[in-house]
């Protein structure tokens, strides 16, 4: 289908992510179009590699154009010929977006990820509750011809529901639809794919980028060799490594013989780093039975140094840590509390984590 053959005014965006953004079109009922802003979709392979990763829960997606795919709307009703887990389909009455992010790492306003995907009910309880107080971007629901909501829940959106909206059986029920989701458990499997010591990682890239500076010292007989070109090139390398091992692993064959030797950890990398930034969609009955669920926005993170420093700023492993309960324990030792944090937060490129 041309997309050049609906008027603008055909289109409503209905999601907006940092790198994609996702629209309706009434030519077109049931699907979205997703549209990347800035890089084009990954490779078709890499992107058989990631549904398989996240099989049977990954989204159906198919490309149109580059930067564009077609995805199924998750925020409507189930069409009659889709195979849905539970429920009536004419029971269908909203839908939820999750995003639980990396499970032992990540605390907002009271939301414990490591609560949510624990297995226990009444931990994925307290982190509903949690998220149903702040959703921030970890939290939404379309009701039926209602639109879009990331609050509270009112009483009103109760309409023919066996349980009021908020209310503790209406949570509990719902925390027991979490609990027992196929689609939570493949992310959190995922997520254990890479540990995701971020600054093991930069050490890794960091050990690539002296091994390339001494050999092109060496070749080129300079001192100076380009430390900046060469880190963008050592990531760019480590990138198409996870890239190339994520295909070869999932899609193609056995891992060969002439993969980077450390493909297998930039691709295991990169696929948690998916999983801990995906969202899952459910679809749910007036029974909070859930009907059917996937997960989105499975691209490709790109693996550039300033990206994992970032995040190992923002999610600093144990080991610095502990290194901060010990200031904490022992201020007699003569360091303030804050030291490590400024430490941690004074270098851009994170490479005295390493
Ligand atoms: O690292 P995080 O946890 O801050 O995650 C980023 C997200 O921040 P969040 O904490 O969810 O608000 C961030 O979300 P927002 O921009 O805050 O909506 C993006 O999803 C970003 O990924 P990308 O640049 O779109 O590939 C995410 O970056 P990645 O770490 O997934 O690369
Ligand atoms: N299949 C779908 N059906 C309905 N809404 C969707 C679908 N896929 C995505 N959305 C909505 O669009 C929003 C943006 O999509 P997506 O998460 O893919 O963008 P992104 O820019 O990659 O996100 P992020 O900021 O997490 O990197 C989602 O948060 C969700 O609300």
């Amino acid at each position: 289908m041309l997309l050049s053959s609906a008027t603008n005014g055909d289109w409503t965006c209905i999601g907006n992510g940092a790198s994609a953004s996702v629209w309706r079109w009434n030519g077109r009922p049931g699907s979205v179009l997703r549209l990347r802003q800035t890089r084009p979709l990954d490779d078709e392979t890499v992107r058989e590699a990631v549904s398989r990763i996240m099989s049977p829960v990954a989204v159906r997606r198919q490309r149109v154009h580059a930067f564009g795919e077609w995805l199924p709307d998750m925020t409507l009703s189930p069409p009659p010929a889709d195979h849905v887990d539970r429920g009536d389909l004419e029971n269908f009455w909203f839908s939820m977006e999750l995003k639980p992010k990396r499970w032992d790492q990540y605390v907002r306003d009271g939301y414990r990820a490591a609560d949510l995907l624990s297995g226990q009910e009444e931990a994925c309880e307290r982190a509903l509750m949690a998220l149903l107080r702040s959703p921030g971007k970890n939290l939404r629901f379309w009701f039926r011809d209602k639109g879009p909501q990331r609050v509270m829940l009112r009483p009103a959106d109760a309409t023919n529901s066996i349980h009021r909206p908020g209310s503790r059986s209406w949570v509990r029920r719902l925390a027991q639809a979490i609990d027992r989701s196929r689609a939570l458990a493949v992310v959190r499997r995922v997520q254990g794919w890479h540990d995701c010591r971020h600054e093991s990682v930069l050490a890794l890239l960091q050990a690539r980028l002296d091994a390339v500076l001494s050999k092109e010292r060496q070749t080129l007989s300079t001192a100076d060799a380009d430390q900046q070109w060469t880190r963008v090139l050592v990531a760019r390398q480590a990138e198409a490594a996870a890239a190339a091992w994520l295909a070869a692993e999932c899609v193609v064959a056995p891992a060969s013989a002439h993969l980077d030797p450390d493909a297998a950890v930039w691709g295991r990398y990169s696929a948690a780093a998916i999983a801990n930034d995906c969202s899952v969609m459910f679809r749910l009955d007036r029974r909070l039975r859930v009907m059917d669920a996937c997960v989105v926005d499975l691209d490709l993170k790109p693996l550039t140094w300033e990206r994992v420093a970032r995040r190992a700023r923002k999610y600093p492993s144990l080991t610095l840590l502990t290194e901060l309960a010990v200031v904490a324990d022992e201020p007699e030792n003569g360091r303030e509390w804050s030291d490590v944090q400024k430490r941690v937060d004074a270098e851009p490129n994170g490479a005295h984590l390493g």
